[in-house]
């Protein structure tokens, strides 16, 4: 068997060894040096020919005849080397094969170790730092007595229907600085703030303020003006994806509970565009669309009148530009400016209480480039508010822009280092610690580069047997964790989301998240990163890096929200890798964690799997008697014979088809499922190398697919060697593509990630009928960009 790259451990029982090793895989030169290597061993000194006359390892069984020597500083170079692991560090406790109890017994059979030929981290790992108290939540609500939403400016009804249906007493720093500004002066304003500070109603509550004016006086009393659907369109929202909108819309919703005469409604895509229209045509106040959407009505529903518009928010505005919504804002503010100002609506009534110029208000963490340029187009001498100050030139954010855009202080980050081989049993075992006592983890996220690879994660992970009935939307989005159960936290749901699921599959797969009472863990690409709200995440899992340092932001932000506890994890390799820890500007500092620290912890005891199937006892993987490092190997061992006897199945299913055993038929939904195991890992691992070679140029020296082993990378996803299409001449070529491609388009990171992240169809989150367009022309360009992009599901 080929292994490319990888040690390889013959099981040979006492056997003598044959002389004859027949080397394959790794690179021509690789493997003409280690045959030399191998004949002049031979051909050498007394002793030196006879292999086992070099110091043995523990186990003569152990003997390994062909490694890696990984080293962060050069490619891996094959050499002949005798026996196991030089290190040392690891316990190995003999081979995978007699460790685990289900491990393959073939007699001959090759596995290949997880604990040797591994790179060296640079990275000095001290002892487990003690807990320590959480700093003082950022992103908090303010504490100070005075302070509360009636002081800003809002009425006392409003104030208090946040505090005694909302459980919101006093702003956020975001809220204090921005809402008497909204709420009193007609000036633009780009606000910048830290994840989870509450940015939204810091918006959304100035707005409700000044339409509510319309109709009441400060005291309540009534201005004898009604307000009601059909009064006016006054407030347009845009946000890049269809979640991010109805998340809004639902806070919006909690909001006007007490004022169900003010309306909001949402445009955007993926429903029918003759229910919208209908809406339209009732009449809204305040509407929440997705750009590609939104311009659609503008061009074609005639009763969408603008001319009462006083606020268009661009919500997640470096978002918006990244997804390649630029001309569709262009157009948006274009035909709102053009439309004369009205000063009365249709039925007369005067809207004094309201802006008497468009105000355009711009959100983003960051203050990129693409965002000057969302500036440029939208805002004019616009405020520029942040949570410790405001003032009054948006264009003046270099002093605040670090300090913004950093982690809020209370998140507990870590960064394991895990060697390539050993990164799918490393998650599993951080996930099975962090869920090991019941309540430590209500919720997790594991981000991944792309939609294929959380795709095959969650085949992998989850439990046969769906959680939901046939019919369900959820049936294939939603399962039992079974690989991170444990006999304290028994029912963990598995939940997988990204942007090339139907629309009311993700609806239906996201409030399975945000609703669930029993612990989840959701896998997920950069489609999850943005602005989603979900308070009962704890834990965020960066298994593969973000594409660029502001992604990375945004994905750990999902926790740690208005001021609550949260725990961020970034998986990185040893080697180049490492260096990533530097430019990560945290407010909090990473601290660093071993792969065996993690192991020790998630593998403390043996590894049970559930019930599955027809079977009705638990499934034992490992044994008491085990090591953690032993229960590790005898995990990915089990993983991949799950994967290794799906080809099998497949084969032997054909062959049974052909000679008309009705057996197969029997088996065929097994084995089909197994075999789309394979297959899933197979396009996983090509879409995961695609997509590692699209970090943004400036981090490509931490990324750099030119030191990624591929025959290490193989095996995290339960696979023996790299597939092909990767790795060699045709993958060599298609890496080179990608970075040239890339090195044209990426201009400061603007049009980064061509595959990966938001490089799966989340980029085209906008994309249902009426945005088809701009989903067109977001694929050529995408395809231009990548001539690999159909990996990335984006075709
Ligand atoms: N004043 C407040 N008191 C308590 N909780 C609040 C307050 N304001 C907002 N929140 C809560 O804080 C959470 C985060 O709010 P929001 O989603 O608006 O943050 P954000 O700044 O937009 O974050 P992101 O940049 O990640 O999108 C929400 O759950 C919201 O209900």
């Amino acid at each position: 068997m080929a292994d490319s790259g990888m040690l390889l451990n013959f099981d040979i029982g006492d056997a003598p060894l044959k002389k004859q090793v027949k080397f394959t895989g790794g690179r021509w030169r690789d493997r003409v040096h280690a045959q030399r290597s191998a004949r002049k061993n031979r051909e050498g000194p007394v002793g030196a020919s006879d292999v086992n006359a070099t110091p043995l390892s523990n186990d003569r069984r152990d003997r390994t005849v062909t490694e890696t020597h990984h080293d962060y500083d050069e490619r891996p170079t094959k050499r002949l080397k005798t026996f196991g692991d030089s290190s040392g560090r690891y316990d190995t406790n003999g081979t995978a094969a007699r460790t685990g109890g289900n491990a393959p017994t073939r007699p001959g059979g090759i596995t290949s170790r997880l604990f040797t030929s591994n790179p060296t981290p640079r990275t000095v790992f001290g002892e487990p730092a003690e807990e320590t108290e959480p700093a003082k939540p950022s992103n908090a609500p303010l504490t100070n007595e005075a302070e509360n939403f009636h002081a800003l400016g809002l009425s006392w009804r409003i104030a208090q229907h946040l505090s005694s249906k909302l459980e919101m007493k006093a702003p956020t720093s975001i809220q204090k600085n921005t809402i008497p500004l909204l709420v009193k002066e007609d000036s633009d304003a780009f606000l910048q703030a830290e994840t989870g500070s509450g940015k939204t109603l810091a918006y959304l509550l100035p707005i409700v303020q000044r339409i509510m004016a319309l109709s009441c006086h400060e005291d309540g009393t009534s201005t004898g003006t009604k307000i009601h659907r059909d009064s006016g369109l006054f407030a347009i929202v845009l946000a890049p994806t269809r979640e991010l909108c109805k998340q809004i819309a639902a806070v919006l919703d909690k909001v006007l509970r007490f004022a169900p005469w003010i309306v909001s409604t949402t445009v955007i895509g993926g429903e029918s565009k003759k229910s919208e229209k209908a809406r339209l045509r009732k009449g809204v106040n305040i509407l929440i669309a997705t750009p590609g959407r939104l311009a659609d009505h503008l061009d074609n529903t005639k009763v969408l009148d603008v001319g009462t518009v006083r606020w268009l928010i661009l919500d997640e505005g470096d978002r918006l530009m990244e997804m390649g919504f630029e001309n569709e804002l262009k157009s948006i503010v274009g035909k709102i400016r053009e439309e004369k100002l009205k000063e009365t609506n249709k039925e007369g009534v005067t809207l004094g209480a309201l802006p008497q110029r468009r105000v355009t208000v711009l959100c983003s963490a960051t203050m990129k480039m693409n965002v000057q340029k969302l500036g440029e187009i939208s805002l004019q001498d616009a405020i520029h508010i942040t949570a410790s100050k405001s003032d009054n030139d948006a264009n003046d954010t270099t002093e605040t822009n670090d300090a913004v855009f950093s982690a809020p202080s209370q998140l507990k980050q870590t960064y394991v280092v895990v060697p390539g081989k050993l990164r799918l049993v490393t998650l599993i075992a951080f996930l099975k610690s962090a869920f090991a006592r019941k309540g430590s983890v209500m919720k997790a996220i594991v981000f991944i580069s792309c939609a294929d690879s959380v795709d095959f994660h969650f085949e992998l992970l989850r439990s046969s047997p769906s959680k939901s009935d046939d019919t369900s939307l959820i049936k294939d989005t939603v399962a039992d964790a079974a690989y991170i159960t444990s006999p304290a936290n028994p029912n963990i749901n598995l939940l997988k989301l990204h942007g090339s699921l139907q629309q009311p599959v993700r609806t239906a797969t996201l409030a399975s998240f945000q609703d669930s009472k029993d612990p989840c863990v959701l896998i997920t690409t950069d489609i999850a990163s943005r602005g989603l709200d979900v308070p009962a995440v704890e834990l965020v899992i960066e298994y593969d890096p973000a594409f660029s340092v502001d992604d990375h932001v945004h994905r750990i932000g999902r926790t740690a929200r208005a001021g609550r506890p949260g725990k961020a994890a970034l998986f990185l390799q040893p080697g180049c890798e490492e260096g990533y820890i530097d430019l990560l500007k945290s407010a909090t500092p990473l601290a660093p964690q071993s792969f065996d620290a993690t192991l020790q912890k998630g593998f403390v005891t043996p590894i049970t799997l559930p019930k599955s199937g027809d079977s009705t006892d638990p499934q034992t993987l490992t044994s008491d008697r085990q090591s953690p490092n032993s229960r590790a190997e005898a995990l990915q061992l089990h993983l991949e014979q799950r994967l290794l006897a799906s080809a099998s199945a497949s084969a032997s299913e054909k062959e049974g088809n052909s000679s008309g055993n009705s057996n197969a038929n029997n088996n065929h939904n097994n084995n089909n499922k197994s075999n789309k195991l394979l297959d899933a890992a197979r396009q996983a691992f090509r879409s995961h190398v695609r997509a590692y070679a699209t970090h943004v140029r400036d981090e490509r020296v931490y990324f750099d697919i030119t030191q990624l082993h591929l025959g290490h990378a193989a095996k995290s996803f339960a696979l023996r060697e790299a597939p092909g299409g990767i790795g060699g001449g045709p993958s060599r070529r298609t890496f080179k593509a990608g970075h040239h491609h890339q090195k044209q388009s990426s201009g400061g990171g603007g049009q980064k990630r061509s595959g990966g992240g938001g490089g799966d169809s989340d980029r085209e989150d906008d994309g249902a009928a009426a945005d088809e367009d701009a989903a067109k022309r977001m694929r050529m360009k995408m395809r231009a960009v990548m001539s690999a992009a159909s990996e990335f599901n984006i075709g």
